[in-house]
């Protein structure tokens, strides 16, 4: 690590953000670069990627930018290939992009449950595989798993994302105990309603009605999210933030 300093705590390292495009991926990106690291942002929307890019740079950071699909895991090995080449070796993986759509179990929207499970499930196991030999090698890594307090307790109306949740959570507590001794740190942040797009997607408007609770206190802003991940990895090398349950304060699980 080089040019470490109390406003930089993460000079010298590389991050790489997938889901930067919008909401909380995108707050996070902000949030590392201003900490010093240099960021490879990854999306589908290339445009909003761009303008991303813009706005880091307008403030003295660096990022580069990659359109990825977290589904497919070629991509994601790209990803990591680009971020490498134009960056350097990776030390921070923030395996963030998900979606979310409201659903009734009765209501079978199983095309709904298919992309949950590839993008929220699929998308982490690729982002780990396409790092883990570099971090190992190199005896040094930061792994960052976008869950939620829906990884923690099932939330009606929103089953199959819960059941993903609870995925990134298991893969994330079973790989931390597998890095022991490797130099690995696995983190899983663990955020209640954030004021985001992610409910765009959802059809299911009868469970959407039923089950959103999104309106009833102040919520959390994707800034709160990127503070707080810029804080995790921010931490003396003997010292891991494992979970990180981060609620609106009128809303505990
Ligand atoms: N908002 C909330 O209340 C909470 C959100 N979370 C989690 O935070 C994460 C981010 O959500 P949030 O910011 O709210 O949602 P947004 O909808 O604002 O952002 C989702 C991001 O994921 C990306 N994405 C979706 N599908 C894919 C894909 N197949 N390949 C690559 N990127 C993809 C989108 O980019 P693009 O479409 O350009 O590819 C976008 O950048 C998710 O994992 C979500 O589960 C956790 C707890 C609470
Ligand atoms: C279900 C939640 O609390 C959260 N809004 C999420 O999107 O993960």
């Amino acid at each position: 690590m080089a040019c470490v300093s109390d406003s930089q705590p993460l000079g010298g390292n590389v991050a790489v953000v997938t889901g930067a495009s919008s909401g909380i991926g995108r707050s996070i990106a902000i949030h590392l670069a201003s900490a010093g690291a240099k960021v490879c942002i990854a999306a589908r929307s290339v445009d909003k990627l761009e303008e991303l890019k813009s706005e880091i740079e307008k403030n003295g950071g660096v990022a580069a930018l990659f359109k990825c699909d977290v589904t497919v895991r070629e991509e994601v090995i790209q990803l990591v290939k680009y971020a490498e080449t134009n960056l350097g070796p990776v030390d921070i993986m923030v395996n963030n992009a998900g979606v979310m759509m409201y659903t009734m179990m009765s209501n079978l929207m199983m095309d709904d449950w298919d992309k949950t499970i590839d993008v929220n499930c699929k998308g982490v196991t690729n982002g780990i595989g396409a790092v883990l030999t570099g971090m190992i090698s190199r005896g040094r890594g930061h792994i960052v798993n976008m869950s939620s307090d829906a990884g923690l307790q099932g939330f009606a109306g929103l089953a199959v994302y819960s059941g993903t949740k609870f995925f990134v959570e298991g893969v994330s507590q079973a790989l931390r105990h597998e890095m022991v001794g490797k130099g690995i740190k696995v983190t899983c942040i663990q955020p209640g309603d954030v004021k985001t797009n992610i409910q765009v997607n959802t059809t299911d408007m009868e469970a959407r009605k039923q089950y959103d609770a999104s309106e009833n206190c102040k919520i959390l802003d994707p800034d709160d999210i990127g503070r707080a991940v810029t804080y995790v990895v921010s931490q003396p090398d003997h010292v891991a933030i494992n979970q990180l349950l981060i609620e609106p304060k009128e809303a505990p699980i």
